[in-house]
């Protein structure tokens, strides 16, 4: 579970995230909905320790993100949006480094790494640069990198951009078994067809504050009662 209470973030002459509360449940796809400059990312940072929690609090299964951040960390898995890491390393050498850091035994990494990395068609490339991975290789050896460690809270940013349809597939599959094992899955998009397939729950930001939070039968009447709504909704259809 994931606890925002109160929380704010301002950038020099800029309020990206203004006064926002919301609990993320655990065993439900949880989705962060919002147009492009809404303040998705920059409250992904502060879930996972990258930006500090000027004001309000912030929570991930009790602990707190401030005060315990290495408690914190260790049950988060964070794929961000961006994936342009670690470009010298080779993918093997990226996974190992990864493992070493979360202690993940030698024969577990090593099933887990076949497995994740065969689901995700990068098995092959494993021993090349990442430098020369495209943008949705570099995502995948990313997103086996979070797994790799199963850790109870994913945290994912635009996970499904730059992904082909099979490997969208395969993590949205994923998600839903994450969830099903009572766990929490807590993505960001900016496109509303991806929440309509996915999400049990949803909460749209937009302008750094929280428009709406609920299941998605109500979302969609909401759309149609709220003039607000109605245009995040039609930025989101735009942008979509
Ligand atoms: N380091 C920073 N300094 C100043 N302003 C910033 C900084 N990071 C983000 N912002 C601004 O804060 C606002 C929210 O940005 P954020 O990246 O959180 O949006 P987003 O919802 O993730 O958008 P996108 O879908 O485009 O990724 C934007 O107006 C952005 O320009």
């Amino acid at each position: 579970m994931i606890e925002i209470e109160r929380v704010t973030k301002q950038f020099p002459g800029h309020m990206a995230v203004k006064d926002l509360s919301l609990t993320v449940p655990d065993g439900k796809i949880f989705g962060f909905l919002g147009p492009n400059g809404a303040g998705k990312s920059t409250t992904i940072k502060m879930m996972t320790g990258i930006l500090p929690v000027e004001a309000g609090r912030i929570t991930v299964n009790g602990f707190d993100i401030t005060k315990d951040p290495m408690k914190a960390k260790a049950t988060i898995g964070y794929v961000p949006d961006r994936s342009d890491i670690f470009l010298r390393l080779k993918g093997i050498e990226y996974l190992n480094f990864v493992a070493d850091v979360y202690g993940v035994p030698t024969d577990v990494r090593r099933e887990r790494i076949d497995y994740y990395t065969k689901q995700f068609s990068i098995y092959g490339a494993l021993n090349d640069h990442i430098l020369t991975y495209s943008h949705g290789m570099r995502q995948k050896i990313v997103v086996c990198g979070v797994l790799l460690h199963d850790p109870d809270v994913w945290i994912l940013d635009e996970p499904l951009t730059g992904l082909d349809p099979k490997s969208s597939y395969t993590l949205k599959e994923m998600m839903r078994e994450h969830a099903s094992k009572g766990k929490t899955v807590f993505f960001s998009t900016h496109v509303l067809e991806v929440v309509e397939q996915l999400c049990d729950e949803v909460a749209i930001i937009n302008n750094g504050q929280l428009d709406f939070l609920g299941n998605m039968a109500d979302m969609k009447q909401q759309f149609k009662e709220d003039d607000n709504l109605e245009k995040v909704f039609l930025e989101l259809t735009q942008n979509g």
